[in-house]
Parts: C-alpha cells; sequence; structure tokens
C-alpha cells in the first residue's frame, strides 16, 4: 500500500472511532495547498540538470503550517502528501500551535556537491518563497537536509522578504537556530521509549535495540540509549549492516563516521546482511530512515517486542495487523518523532520573542511536551478501546476538527 493509502486509512479508522461527519472527515483529508515547481539548475560543469521541488500544505486550522523539507529519490507527491497530512496529526498529537506541511525534491543528495545543492536550494525557495512564511508554512530539516540547507532557505527568502529567521527552524545556532534542535528527534523517540517501556515494567538500561539508519535521527538516538545503558546491538544504513551482540560502541561509531568511515567498515562489529535487519533478535526496534519498511513480507518474521517509530510512516497498515497478531508493541511515528517539531517549535518562539533558551531548558520542556502527549495518547486508548497508534491518530484528528469546527466555514 502507498504511503498516502496508509495514512488516510489510519486517518478514516481515526474519524469512525471519533464518530466524525463524512463531510468534516472530507474536508479535513483534502490538503489545503499541493505545489509543485520545476528547479534546473546548472551543474559544476555547465550542464543544466532539472528537478521536480513539492511542497504540500496539508492543514491549518491550528496554526501555520509546518514540516520538514526531504531530499531523496524517491520523492514523490504521494509520498509528501502522506508526509504533510501526518504532520497535521503529529503537531497536533505535541499539542504545539502549528498545521502541517511537507516539501521535498526527489534527487540524490550523495551525487550533488555542496555548491549544486546550494543552487537548487536558492531555485525551489525563489520558487516558493511567496507560499511560505513565518506564519503561513515554516520548513525544517528531514531526511537528506540539514541545518545548511535551512541557512540557505532563510538566505534567499529574506532577499524577497526582509530578514526572517523564523521562516525555517532547525537551522545553524549563529542564524538563531535553537541549541538541542539537532539532537531532539532522537531525544524525543529516547523520552518515547522510556515512557513505553517503563509501561511493561522495564528500562532502556538492559533492553537490546537494532536500528535502521545512522543519520541525524539514528544516530542520536543511538547515542542518548548508550548513553543510559541501553545496548545497540546492530545498526544498518545505506552501505550495510553491522552487529555486535556486546553491544556497539556507539560514541566510536560516530566516530568512525564523521572520519569519513562508512558504518558498514566500522571494525568494532561484524557485517551482517541488510535483509536481517529488521528481523534481527531485539527488545526493541528503531526504524529511522525510510517508509514502508515494515510490510507483510518481513512483519511475520519480526522478532522484537517493540517498535518505536523513529521514521515516518515505517510501517505498512499489513504489517500493523500481523506485528498486533503477534503481540508486537508499535509506538506510532506521530508521537515517538515528535520531539523535532516540539523543539523547531521552541525555536520558532525564540526567534519571535528575540530571546535564546539554554539547552537544559529545551530538553527539559522537551521531557514535558513528549510526557503529556503520552499520557493522553493512552487517555485515548482507554476511552476508544485502541492500540497506540489509534490512540494517537484520534488524539490528534480530534483536536484538529476541533478547531475546524471552531474557526467555521463562513465565505
Ligand atoms: N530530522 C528530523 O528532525 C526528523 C526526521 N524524521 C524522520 O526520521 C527519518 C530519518 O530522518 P533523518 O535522520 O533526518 O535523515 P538523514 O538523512 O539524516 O538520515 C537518514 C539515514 O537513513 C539511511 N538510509 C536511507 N535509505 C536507507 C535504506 N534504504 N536502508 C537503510 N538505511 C537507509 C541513511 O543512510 P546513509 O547515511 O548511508 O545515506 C541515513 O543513515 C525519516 O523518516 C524522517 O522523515 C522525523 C521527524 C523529524
Ligand atoms: O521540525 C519540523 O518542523 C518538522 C520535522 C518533520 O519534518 C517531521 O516531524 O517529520
Amino acid at each position: 500500500m502507498n504511503a498516502l493509502a496508509a495514512t488516510s486509512r489510519n486517518f478514516r479508522q481515526a474519524s469512525r472511532l471519533l464518530g466524525l461527519d463524512s463531510k468534516l472527515e472530507k474536508s479535513l483529508l483534502i490538503p489545503f495547498r499541493e505545489i509543485k515547481v520545476e528547479c534546473t539548475i546548472p551543474k559544476d560543469d555547465g550542464s543544466l540538470v532539472s528537478f521536480i521541488g513539492f511542497r504540500v500544505q496539508h492543514d491549518n486550522a491550528r496554526g501555520p503550517m509546518k514540516g520538514g523539507i526531504r531530499y531523496h529519490p524517491e520523492v514523490d507527491p504521494d509520498e509528501v502528501n502522506a508526509l504533510a497530512q501526518l504532520m497535521t496529526w503529529k503537531t497536533a498529537v505535541a499539542a504545539v500551535p502549528y498545521g502541517g506541511a511537507k516539501g521535498g525534491i526527489g534527487c540524490s543528495p550523495g551525487d550533488l556537491s555542496s555548491s549544486e545543492l546550494e543552487r537548487l536550494t536558492r531555485v525551489f525557495t525563489q520558487k516558493i518563497h511567496d507560499l511560505i512564511g513565518t506564519h503561513t508554512d515554516v520548513p525544517a530539516p528531514d531526511m537528506g537536509t540539514n541545518a545548511q540547507t535551512m541557512a540557505w532557505i532563510l538566505d534567499e527568502y529574506s532577499k524577497f522578504h526582509g530578514h526572517s529567521p523564523a521562516v525555517v527552524t532547525g537551522k545553524p545556532i549563529d542564524l538563531g537556530g535553537s541549541l538541542g534542535r539537532d539532537a531532539a528527534t532522537g531525544r524525543g523517540v529516547v523520552f518515547a521509549t522510556e515512557s513505553l517501556l517503563a509501561e511493561h515494567g522495564k528500562s532502556i538500561s538492559g533492553s537490546t535495540f537494532v536500528i535502521q539508519g545512522f543519520g541525524n535521527v539514528g544516530s542520536w538516538a543511538a547515542s542518548l540509549i548508550h548513553e543510559r545503558g541501553g545496548k545497540v546491538i546492530a545498526i544498518g544504513d545505506v552501505t550495510g549492516s553491522i552487529k555486535n551482540n556486546n553491544g556497539i560502541d556507539v560514541p566510536a561509531l560516530i566516530k568512525h563516521k564523521t572520519g569519513g568511515g562508512a558504518l558498514k567498515d566500522f571494525s568494532g562489529a561484524e557485517a551482517m546482511d541488510s535483509k536481517d535487519l529488521l528481523v534481527h533478535e531485539c527488545d526493541v526496534l528503531l526504524p529511522c530512515a525510510l517508509g514502508g519498511v515494515l510490510n507483510k513480507e518481513n512483519a511475520p518474521h519480526v522478532k522484537a517486542k517493540f517498535i518505536v517509530e523513529a521514521a515516518n510512516h515505517p510501517t505498512d497498515p499489513e504489517a500493523d495487523e500481523i506485528l498486533a497478531k503477534k503481540g508486537v508493541v508499535v509506538l506510532p511515528d506521530i508521537y515517538a518523532n515528535s520531539g523535532g517539531v516540539i523543539v523547531s517549535y521552541f525555536e520558532w518562539v525564540q526567534n519571535i520573542q528575540g530571546f535564546m533558551w539554554d539547552e537544559e531548558k529545551v530538553n527539559m520542556e522537551l521531557k514535558k511536551y513528549m510526557n503529556n502527549a503520552f499520557n493522553n495518547i493512552k487517555h485515548m486508548c482507554k476511552s476508544h478501546d485502541c492500540n497506540l497508534r489509534m490512540g494517537a491518530f484520534t488524539l490528534g484528528v480530534n483536536r484538529v476538527a476541533r478547531a475546524t469546527l471552531l474557526r467555521g466555514w463562513e465565505a
């Protein structure tokens, strides 16, 4: 099932549990605006290359639309649409005053030089600058983009609209970024995992973890799990996968990767087949890369007791059903990875206030938001006798529906 069909199916299921009117349901599902732009740039050798950029603005009933920008070859309109919709429910679950959006460019960032990436980002920004803004739609990093990408967007946008630090979040600290934003998604994943494990009488220390993806989210999650005494026993990325049943030395792996080494060449672990990674024996599986990686083919073989969805929509609905029958507890993306957008909200607030928080305050507030959301999801699970995914969806959808009804449709 493609990402949009899967996300819409989860939404409809939540809508039924909430008893939403079918016309309201339809209005919540249709995106506010879909943008598709051509981005042609000269490559470093002078030849021209064209890409397609997307920004889907899904909903703004609760506030400015918010969501990352992804650079990846698999970016397509349906995928961006699904990710934008997920952002709407995610910001509502997190109780931050935003709607949802997502953007992306179908490209392989690893094949482009830094100056080509800069040109591409600037052209994309030129094409969408009048449709984003501090109080309309605020982009942030996602797969294949980072603080530098946000700096280029900020600079290009500011040429048209004057200096506008709050038009993007996840930017470098020197340009008004928030302390703690770089780590925030991974840190939020760890707070979420702590809450989930505590519910089951377990803790991070003494549990084993398998992680797919060792970029921003995966590496921060691994590092903070290691710091808390958890054992990360297998990790994979595009280059391959590695395992060590005694626990991978995560700081040493980060040093190896920062020094330019490929994950698969790390000497402190042995190589494993990447197709075995998601079905490797462990307590907690953390998908931190692409969507749709857990499907009906591999779900029957998953051995983890818990799956914490650090990536967006890593679990296909068919896999969800199989995992539920096996008793695997799945903590859904729209809660598990919300730490990023929560600290993006703190960054935006700091920019608007013109005041910078210290990192301790950022992390403390993040924990408060994550814990509140977890308790609210559990409450919805009880009220609607449903699993954690539906608990999160009913929480998010209900908040957006209430805001939409309060605003009304009078022309
Ligand atoms: N960044 C953020 O704040 C947030 C991110 N997310 C979600 O988290 C996920 C990861 O994002 P982020 O960490 O920012 O992205 P990054 O680009 O920083 O890292 C992505 C990681 O995934 C790996 N990867 C890509 N394709 C595959 C594959 N086919 N098999 C195995 N590994 C793969 C990459 O490998 P390699 O390094 O070798 O290319 C890299 O390690 C995405 O789903 C994103 O939407 C959710 C909320 C916020
Ligand atoms: O920080 C943000 O604004 C959005 C992060 C994001 O894209 C996501 O949560 O999927």
